[in-house]
């Protein structure tokens, strides 16, 4: 790890004594004790380690458990087939992954070295790259060898440009105040070298044209500076950063790297061309990575297909078989898509996942909640075995209750944590909560706010976008009827809508054709709307989780937006506001109307997130669906 030199001994001390600690752990403690929340062998790190890590851990609080079975839920429709537990159990950690990103130890950066030792280093292999030009240029006098030459050449950059950069190094000084800047920490395991983070995309161990994505940002967000470096060495790797912040490109550039680095087989029945399988819990969510990644690969001749549901299954299954268009030199490599239409396309055999060996979940504690669990034991337990596999999970949230579950799938991860370990909602949204007595006012309030945000009724400024979050699909349907009554331009987003229906008032929404959005938690993740001006909640979600995803649609990139959360106290609203509360504190906001309700935060347990379906809770009152 890069640390500021005054650090550097301590650090280094306490890791060495730690590694000798964890050997002889490992020698007696069963796999089981390896979990991924931090031990004591564990080489943590953060720029700032002495005093935040010790408020972080005194700051510590115990999260809520939602009363879920008074708010009883309907299965999610992304989700179609009930698994039985997949025999997948943790592996032992014995044997260690190798890609072709060795190379890259040539350039990485050893904070302990001196500048003397390299500027030394850095004279002696250029003068061996000159030495080895002088002597070819010597041995190959004729056009033919030259050309022969020229040809080796190209072939060796080729080759160095999926293993090494030429950009110069960042100090650790300059590493150390990127970190503290940042508050990020990262756990390595005592098994994995230390994380130096890629502070300019021109540090970055990739070929050239795959880095032509940089071109429209200025630098590598925190998030993927830190999750870089350990991905692209085959590393498994937890990402925890807050929303909007590139968590999507943090695994999609290493994703990438790797099918560029390893050319497929000739598509075959015998041989599975899919190498890398993506996750996501919606499907609007799966649209979006998907035509992320298949922007990066296109130029490479690498094809995704996205599967979800609500949709004719021919198309995503011609995909599958590569079959494209005619004269196409695409190769199908990746598979972006939500749980239940994978499951529904293995079974039919149109989804062979046995060639998997690049693993990611996005919104990954949602991913591993109950509601989702077995379908993706199931899933996973299809691809590559977890030694032969690289598996990334990454969330703006992350909370205990899935951790230990995390890390059956994992293999040593390092964990990078931009922010707080504890639950964060993106710092450059503004929270207001509104707490009303009487739940039958709302209406009126979400209209005076829309008038206060200045948003006009057929607004197609795309600035003043409003997305607005209901909790049931019939409240979502009451509610954007209203507002078309008043005369405003909008649009709906939830279950009871035919996914063409779904997929048309999203692009409405981004192309500014309706300015406002009115839509159930199946928007709440991950969906990245350009400009959204703010986020209004007309009724609170039924986890803090949500409520911090929710939110951070707005404020993405770099921008800062603005959130309203009306609060009734009904319902699960009650149970909530001991933690809603916290999140305020810890932003910097606050709602004394708050403190009415019961201000106690109980621990969560594994269970089941916002209005998704769980097969072990028995309806009792309402019903949710999206
Ligand atoms: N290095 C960067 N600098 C500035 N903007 C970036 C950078 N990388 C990605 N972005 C942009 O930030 C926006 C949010 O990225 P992304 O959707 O990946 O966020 P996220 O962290 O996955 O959010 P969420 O937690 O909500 O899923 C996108 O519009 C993306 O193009």
């Amino acid at each position: 790890m890069a640390i500021a030199p005054e650090d550097a001994t301590s650090i280094e001390k306490k890791s060495k004594k730690d590694k000798k600690d964890k050997k002889k752990k490992s020698r007696s403690l069963p796999a089981e004790t390896e979990s991924i929340v931090p031990t004591e062998t564990e080489q943590v790190v953060s720029a700032n380690d002495d005093s935040k890590a010790s408020k972080k851990k005194s700051k510590k609080r115990k999260h809520a458990e939602v009363d879920t079975e008074a708010v009883a839920t309907e299965r999610n429709d992304e989700m179609q087939v009930d698994a039985e537990p997949a025999t997948e159990v943790s592996e032992k950690k014995k044997k260690k992954k190798k890609h072709s990103h060795e190379d890259q130890k040539d350039v990485s950066l050893d904070p302990t070295e001196s500048s003397s030792d390299k500027k030394e280093r850095k004279k002696k292999k250029k003068d061996k790259k000159q030495d080895v030009v002088m002597d070819a240029a010597a041995e190959l006098s004729d056009a033919k060898a030259e050309k022969k030459e020229k040809k080796q050449k190209a072939k060796k950059s080729a080759e160095n440009a999926g293993s090494s950069s030429s950009a110069s190094a960042s100090t650790p000084a300059e590493v150390s105040a990127f970190l503290t800047k940042n508050n990020i920490t990262i756990h390595v395991p005592s098994s994995s070298s230390p994380v130096t983070p890629f502070l300019n995309f021109a540090q970055l161990p990739i070929p050239d044209p795959l880095r032509t994505f940089s071109a429209k940002f200025k630098e590598p967000s925190p998030v993927q500076s830190c999750t870089w470096p350990p991905a692209l060495e085959g590393k498994d790797v937890i990402g925890i950063a807050e929303t909007g912040s590139g968590k999507t490109l943090a695994f999609g550039v290493p994703a990438l790297a790797r099918l560029i680095s390893s050319p497929p087989p000739p598509p075959s029945k015998s041989s599975p061309t899919i190498t890398t399988l993506v996750v996501a819990p919606t499907r609007e969510l799966a649209i979006q990575t998907h035509e992320a990644l298949e922007g990066l690969g296109e130029q490479f001749g690498i094809a995704s297909v996205a599967v979800f549901g609500g949709v004719p299954k021919e198309g995503q299954v011609k995909m599958l078989r590569n079959l494209h268009k005619a004269n196409s030199k695409l190769v199908t490599r990746i598979i972006v898509g939500t749980p239940g239409r994978i499951l529904d396309l293995m079974s039919e055999g149109a989804c062979d996942l046995s060639g998997v060996e690049f693993l990611v979940l996005d919104e990954a504690d949602r991913m591993l909640d109950k509601g989702f669990e077995n379908d993706i034991r199931k899933i996973i337990s299809s691809t590559k075995p977890q030694t032969e596999r690289q598996t990334l999970m990454f969330s703006a949230t992350w909370p205990d209750a899935v951790r230990k579950l995390a890390s059956t799938f994992l293999n040593d991860p390092v964990r990078v944590t931009v922010g707080s370990d504890d639950l964060t909602a993106n710092s450059r949204v503004e929270q207001v909560v509104e707490v009303f007595d009487d739940s039958r006012g709302k209406d009126a309030h979400l209209l005076r706010h829309l008038r206060a945000l200045g948003h006009k009724k057929m607004s197609t400024d795309a600035d003043s976008r409003i997305l607005i979050f209901a909790l049931y699909k019939a409240e979502a349907s009451r509610v954007e009827n209203m507002l078309r009554r008043e005369g405003y331009a909008v649009g709906a987003l939830h279950g009871d809508l035919s996914q063409n229906n779904r997929l048309q008032a999203l692009e409405e929404f981004k192309s500014g054709k309706t300015g406002l959005l009115v839509a159930t938690d199946v928007a709440a993740r991950g969906l990245d709307i350009p400009n959204v001006g703010a986020v209004i909640n007309y009724t609170f979600p039924l986890t803090i989780e949500d409520y911090i995803h929710r939110i951070g649609r707005t404020g993405r990139g770099g921008k800062s937006g603005k959130s309203i959360t009306f609060f009734t106290g009904e319902n699960q609203e009650r149970g909530l506001a001991g933690e809603l509360s916290r999140v305020l504190t810890d932003s910097g906001f606050s709602c004394p109307d708050l403190k009415k309700f019961p201000m106690t935060i109980k621990k969560k347990e594994h269970g089941s997130y916002g209005a998704f379906f769980r097969d072990d809770i028995v309806a009792t009152r309402k019903k949710i669906v999206f």
